[in-house]
């Protein structure tokens, strides 16, 4: 068991210490909180660390069993306890390592089906005399949150003529606008759902379907509806023709499923080669995080640096600000990955985790609109969060003096935050700022479909490290049944086990419904 208290005089010692004294001064506390992995580097010297704490922190992974863990990962083993499975997101990556050669041979096919089917959409007459123009995403969570994320971020590799939507929210607007402008003709429904018995998602595929039978009938509906998903069966009895119906195995999480079947959508949006050097810039972060000694290993170094701020010096949030446009949905993936991963309250083995453990409340938005918005807070805020500063060196060098002075806004708020200033004046108190609040830098060369797949791949296995620090299980999500069990009762108009409140609003709302 981590004994998470050996931190404690390390935060009592550095909490009365001023940020801006620690950075700097020291060469070997710097250079070791600069680490650099598959393409990305994490510049973490702005945190509140010296060599001492940073030793104790690297001492716990150190005595985890962080490293069997790993291989268990790698190899295919259980290492979701309550769900009895493996995790497969690395296997996906690189079926090599698995131990189960069926089971890496079925995802080898799985791949192999896939891609063929995403090149084959790019064909002119692929849809009865009909190209793909339209590719609509029904799925909700993990089976849209990746592929949506990575379609926006990679906006410069989708395929001439292609584009995808996204449909995950039971208000009829979200379909709606999907199909805004749609060419019935032209378009294809992927419908993902790895138990494919969510709700929302089977309300709007039925939904789409019933839009697109009017259109262009039966048969033709049927040719373009596809699925993806880890229960074939279900697909089939919904009515999508078995030919394309592309599987996922059970061990592929849904928030970890993005480089699975589940990202078709994404594979015939950007077509195969992109979603290749996506899953190859995966890998490569794989390798490093299988490969590198914990003090130069950029998933192992985040999650002691993210452990340090929630158990050590008490921080419950962290703040994601991503300097690029095309990464305003960054903090929305992580918040599913980390928060839904991490956000449990007892261990593996059903033991309570003690208060200021645990995953962290992550938010935040895109820089420099964010300075605008939240960031007072952030700088004169009563609480404080550590920031993850997440910065495109290829939007710095560039020639446009914007992309310039955004990089230079992102660097102003690192420092602003770590340095504060004395106020003066008569509105001193009010102009004065504390300073000492941290952050780190991460810092991609450009963003490709290898380095977002490098930078999804480190935040996977950053999850993994707290998890088997906490001894949490990352990968299950017992907490979302029971408010799904109760929109089913409330749909069919059960209401005996509500309290008065919910009672009392579902009759304002008009829902009228069964009271025995
Ligand atoms: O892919 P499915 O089975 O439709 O699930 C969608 C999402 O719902 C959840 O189970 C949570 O409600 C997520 O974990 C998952 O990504």
């Amino acid at each position: 068991m981590t004994d998470f208290s050996a931190l404690d005089p390390h935060a009592r010692r550095l909490g009365e210490t001023s940020l801006a004294e620690l950075v700097g001064r020291d060469r070997e506390r710097d250079a070791s909180l600069v680490v650099e992995g598959a393409g990305l580097m994490l510049d973490a010297r702005k945190q509140r660390l010296d060599a001492s704490a940073w030793s104790a922190l690297l001492d716990m992974a150190a005595g985890s069993d962080l490293a069997e863990r790993r291989s268990a990962l790698f190899s295919g083993g259980i290492v979701n306890e309550t769900e009895h499975r493996p995790a497969l997101h690395p296997g996906l990556r690189n079926p090599d390592r698995l131990t189960d050669g069926d089971l890496a041979g079925r995802i080898r096919a799985a791949r192999e089906a896939t891609s063929r089917f995403a090149m084959r959409a790019g064909e002119r007459d692929v849809l009865a005399g009909h190209p793909v123009r339209r590719v609509v995403n029904i799925g909700i969570g993990g089976s849209d949150l990746g592929p949506r994320f990575v379609y926006d971020a990679l906006k410069a590799y989708r395929r001439a003529g292609m584009e995808a939507r996204f449909v995950s929210n039971l208000d009829p607007a979200d379909l709606d606008d999907a199909l805004e402008g749609a060419d019935p003709q032209t378009t294809l429904f992927c419908v993902v759902s790895k138990s494919f018995t969510t709700q929302e998602t089977l309300m709007n595929a039925q939904a789409a379907r019933t839009w697109l039978v009017s259109q262009v009938g039966e048969e033709g509906a049927n040719i373009r509806f596809c699925a993806a998903t880890a229960a074939p069966d279900k697909a089939r009895a919904f009515g999508i023709d078995p030919a394309q119906i592309f599987p996922f195995e059970d061990g592929v999480g849904g928030r970890y499923s993005v480089w699975s079947a589940a990202g078709l959508a994404l594979e015939i949006a950007l077509g195969p080669e992109a979603f290749e050097a996506f899953l190859a810039g995966a890998r490569s972060m794989d390798d490093h995080f299988y490969d590198a000694p914990p003090e130069s290993n950029l998933p192992v170094v985040k999650a002691l640096i993210d452990v340090w701020n929630r158990a050590g010096l008490k921080r419950l949030s962290r703040c994601v600000a991503a300097y690029s446009s095309r990464l305003e949905r960054l903090p929305a993936y992580l918040q599913q990955l980390e928060m839904e991963s991490l956000g449990k309250s007892v261990t593996r083995e059903g033991r309570p985790l003690a208060a200021d453990r645990g995953g962290q409340l992550v938010w935040g938005g895109r820089g420099s609109d964010v300075q605008h918005s939240f960031f007072q807070w952030l700088h004169q805020g009563v609480d404080d969060a550590p920031v993850d500063f997440i910065a495109l060196k290829s939007l710095a060098q560039s020639e446009d003096p914007r992309a310039q002075a955004l990089t230079a806004n992102l660097l102003a708020q690192g420092a602003a935050l770590m340095q504060g200033q004395d106020g003066t004046g008569e509105l001193a108190a009010h102009k004065a700022m504390a300073g000492g609040r941290v952050s780190s830098t991460l810092l991609l060369d450009a963003l490709t479909p290898q380095t977002l797949g490098a930078l999804i791949a480190l935040h996977e296995h950053k999850v993994f490290v707290e998890a088997t620090l906490y001894r949490l299980n990352p990968y299950d999500q017992w907490g979302v049944e029971l408010g799904k069990q109760l929109a089913r009762d409330i749909a069919i108009g059960d209401v005996s086990v509500l309290d008065p409140a919910t009672r009392d609003l579902i009759d304002r709302l008009g829902l009228s419904p069964r009271r025995d």
